[in-house]
């Protein structure tokens, strides 16, 4: 039950929630916390953000305060590697407490919101994230909300994990360098440093670069021989555009068992390829990699790094936002 009380009337009782103050571009938060008892001097502070009513609330049976909504959501939400504090304004905040891709399972989430009055607001499916990062927001919308409600969360929540975080592993990479103006030294390379600095991010390492020139034959086996020494990955960098000198596709595909696809729906990085061999990926990196920061490489190689089998599906639907 809640009952409204003219703040001047409401000296000596209790907050029924949190107050939030908002100053464009200077604050936005908690002004005063549930359970504060109101004083005297906190009159004109609460007229400044517009109350001139207080809830006073009396909880009937069946029934949940906000806080408490989202702090049992949080609880049946939060996946082992995932923390959460206190609420604050009716919201509970989920937080990455490692590094790793995050999985969202769409439909569950889809059917948690389909839920009146429940919001539970999460990163995408596949972000990569760091220790500390948010994960998801919830809360119920009005101040309180029936139990049922929270209820049927907990049980989509306990037919299995809708947030979890997945480990990248920590691979041993093979890099073949293409192009004869690398290899005769008209240019210095560039594609060594920057697939070397995207990997160390996820704790994974060069085993070793192999600068092997334009020739079919030289660039499908120095695949094959960073199979045979071990690499759990191996990076194709340069030749994989239109030109006469463009090997690079072509040795990939004499030795992979698979491939998932030549050309990805994502710019930059519309000309790059993904195969197996022996379960072993194989990217072919075009040569936007070196210039853009973020392509469809960015995309695909946390998934990779996670143990993940990328399919020819999975990567159509990366046209839809594809445009980076
Ligand atoms: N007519 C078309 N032109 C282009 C197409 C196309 O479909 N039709 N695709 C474009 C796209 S998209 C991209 S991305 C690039 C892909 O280029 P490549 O992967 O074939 O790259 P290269 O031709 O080998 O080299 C391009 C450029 O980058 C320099 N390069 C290459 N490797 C290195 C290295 N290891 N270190 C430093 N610099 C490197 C190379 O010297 C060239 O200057 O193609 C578009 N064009
Ligand atoms: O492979 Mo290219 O520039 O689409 O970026």
């Amino acid at each position: 039950m809640k009952k409204e009380v003219r703040v001047q009337d409401a000296i000596g009782m209790r907050l029924a929630h949190d107050l939030t103050r908002i100053v464009p571009g200077e604050f936005k938060g908690r002004l005063f916390k549930k359970g504060h008892l109101i004083a005297e001097e906190d009159i004109p502070a609460l007229l400044d953000i517009g109350k001139e009513h207080i809830y006073i609330l009396q909880l009937t049976a069946g029934e949940l305060h906000e806080d408490d909504a989202a702090l049992r959501m949080g609880a049946a939400l939060a996946g082992e590697q995932m923390t959460f504090g206190e609420p604050h304004e009716g919201k509970v905040v989920l937080k990455a407490n490692q590094q790793g891709l995050l999985k969202v399972d769409v439909e569950r989430l889809f059917a948690i919101n389909m839920i009146d009055e429940i919001a539970v607001v999460a990163k995408q499916t596949d972000t990569v994230l760091a220790p500390g990062d948010k994960i998801v927001g919830l809360r119920a919308i009005p101040l309180t909300v029936a139990e049922e409600k929270v209820e049927q969360v907990e049980r989509i929540a306990a037919d299995g994990a809708v947030f979890s975080i997945k480990p990248f592993q920590r691979m041993k990479v093979g890099v073949v360098t293409t192009g004869s103006e690398v290899l005769n030294g008209r240019i210095e390379d560039k594609f060594g440093p920057r697939v070397r600095e995207k990997l160390e991010r996820f704790g994974s390492e060069v085993i070793e670069q192999k600068i092997v020139g334009d020739r079919l034959e030289d660039i499908a086996q120095a695949i094959v021989e960073f199979q045979q020494n071990g690499a759990d990955l191996v990076l194709c960098t340069g030749g994989m555009s239109v030109d006469p000198d463009d090997r690079t596709p072509g040795a990939i595909k004499r030795v992979a068992t698979e491939v998932v696809s030549y050309g990805m729906p994502v710019l930059p990085g519309s000309m790059m390829m993904l195969a197996y061999r022996e379960g072993m990926p194989i990217f072919g990196l075009p040569g936007c990699v070196i210039f853009d920061d973020f392509t469809s490489f960015d995309i695909l190689l946390p998934r990779v790094l996670a143990g993940e089998k990328v399919t020819r599906a999975e990567v159509a639907r990366l046209g839809h936002g594809g445009l980076l």
